[in-house]
Order: structure tokens, then sequence, then C-alpha cells
């Protein structure tokens, strides 16, 4: 029998997990046999050299990709082999996403936008989680934006929105991908700050793809990745740590 996800303590889990893109002739193993937790209430960073399968990962964890090989369960549902409409369902309900790009709607103000996940699932949010939202949006700064449009916001503000957005159903697990990769380097910590205190305040679990030390430097946890696999799983560690580390790994390779 299979023990649960959560008794483990995790939120996601993959096993066995392989991912090979192309045909015979052009095949690329992006994922080569990942077994990998990611641990409730913990903001766990994903890095690794170009190509070495971050993204690919990610994809399959939040439903967005599916494996060739191996199994992967969000919380204690099995997602590896769900039909399309099925894991839509499950990714608006169970999983929020911050993106680099920060993807949001442009003729949507700030309030439509963090609104917007119960929107798409057909509902309005209830009084409690319109209290969660006021919450998210007075934490994040955002009370005096709410009927801007993201075009008339900075970057930095764009993505506390994308932020809010990811938090406002409080998904099981948030999925960000290089989300502070379009900021400068002080808004970009400031937007790391919030995530971690995401963490720290709300017990939020965070899984984040990035290539930045600093970036990582914010997170409980590192998974490095190579060529297709897990090669370090460690806990916290010092931005200048993390480049060294990067640096032997690039090398090694
Ligand atoms: N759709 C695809 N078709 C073919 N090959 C792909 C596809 N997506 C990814 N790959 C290949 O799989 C491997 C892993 O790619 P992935 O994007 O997961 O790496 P990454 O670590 O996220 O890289 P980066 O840091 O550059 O974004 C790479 O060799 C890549 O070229």
């Amino acid at each position: 029998m299979d023990i649960s996800t959560s008794d483990m303590g995790l939120v996601a889990r993959v096993e066995n997990l392989t991912k090979s893109y192309g045909t015979e002739r052009t095949r690329v193993d992006a994922l080569r046999g990942i077994t990998v937790g990611i641990r409730r209430g913990e903001f766990t960073a994903i890095m690794g050299p170009s190509g070495s399968g971050k993204s690919t990962l990610m994809h399959i964890m939040a439903g967005l990709d599916s494996p060739s090989g191996g199994r992967v369960w969000l919380g204690d549902t099995e997602i590896g082999g769900m039909d399309d409409t099925r894991l839509t369902l499950l990714r608006r309900r169970r999983v929020g996403f911050v993106f680099q790009s920060f993807n949001l709607v442009p003729t949507l103000d700030v309030a439509g936008n963090v609104e917007l996940p119960f929107e798409l699932d057909g509902r309005r949010p209830s009084s409690q989680e319109l209290d969660w939202i006021a919450e998210l949006e007075s934490s994040l700064g955002l009370v005096d934006r709410l009927s801007h449009r993201p075009h008339e916001l900075s970057g930095g503000q764009q993505q506390r929105v994308a932020i809010a957005r990811a938090l406002a159903t409080r998904p099981e697990l948030v999925f960000a991908d290089e989300p502070t990769g379009n900021l400068d380097s002080r808004t970009g910590r400031e937007v790391l700050a919030l995530m971690q205190g995401a963490t720290r305040q709300y017990g939020q679990s965070i899984a984040m793809v990035t290539h930045d030390p600093v970036a990582a430097s914010f997170a409980d946890r590192i998974l490095f990745l190579a060529d297709g696999l897990v090669v370090e799983d460690r806990g916290h560690m010092e931005a200048a740590e993390i480049a060294t580390f990067m640096l032997t790994m690039e090398q090694a390779a």
C-alpha cells in the first residue's frame, strides 16, 4: 500500500519521474528518474544549470505537462495519468502560479486580477475569503492601487498583484518560475521577502525555480538539479555559498 503524501508532510511528490522529448533520433532526456517530495509549509528553491530540467520538473508537478514515466502526486492525489479537464480543475483549485512575466490580465484592475481565480472557478469569494483577500492586499501594499490596471503599475507592484492572486485561494502549493527575473535587484528582494513571509506567517508551501543565488537564499530548502537528476538536497544557504556551489557544479559538468 502507498504511504499517503500528506502523512509524510509532503505537499507534492514525484517518484522515478522521467520525461523525454522528441522522437527516437532527436530524443532529449530532460528528467532521468527523479524521486523527491516538496515539504508542506516550506519555501523550496529548485536550482541548476540551464537545461538541467528545472522547468520540466515544475511543469509536471504543477500538472502543466505530462510525465514520460514514473508517478506524480499533488497532496494525496495522483495526477500523473489525469486527463486535461481534471488537471485544469485541479490547477485552478489547488495550485497557484507566479511567473517571471507577471501574467496579469491587462483589462482587469488590481482587485479583478486578485479575484480572478474565483471568477475562473465560477464563483464569488465567501465573506471569509474576502477578508483573506483584503489581508493579502494590505500586507502586499496594494490597497491604494486596487482600481489601477496592470500597465499603471511598476514591475514590483505587478508581481505583488500576481503573488496576491496566487495566494488568494489558499492553494496547497504555489509554483513560482523565476519570479524576480524581470525586476531590479532591490524590488526582487522585496518580492522574495514577501514570498518568504507567506511561508512563515501563513504556512504557504512554495516551490520556486530560479537561476539566481540571491533568490534561492530566501528559501528554506534548495534542490539542485543537474542533467535531469536531483544531485543535492540542502537546507537554507547564503547567496555566496550557493553561487560557489553552482560554479563547482558547472565545472564538474
Ligand atoms: N518542448 C520541448 N521539446 C524538446 N526539448 C525540450 C522541450 N522542453 C525542454 N526541452 C529540453 O529538456 C531539457 C531540460 O529543459 P528545461 O527547460 O526543463 O531546463 P531548465 O533547467 O529549466 O533550463 P533553463 O534554466 O535554461 O530554463 C533541455 O535540454 C531542453 O532543451
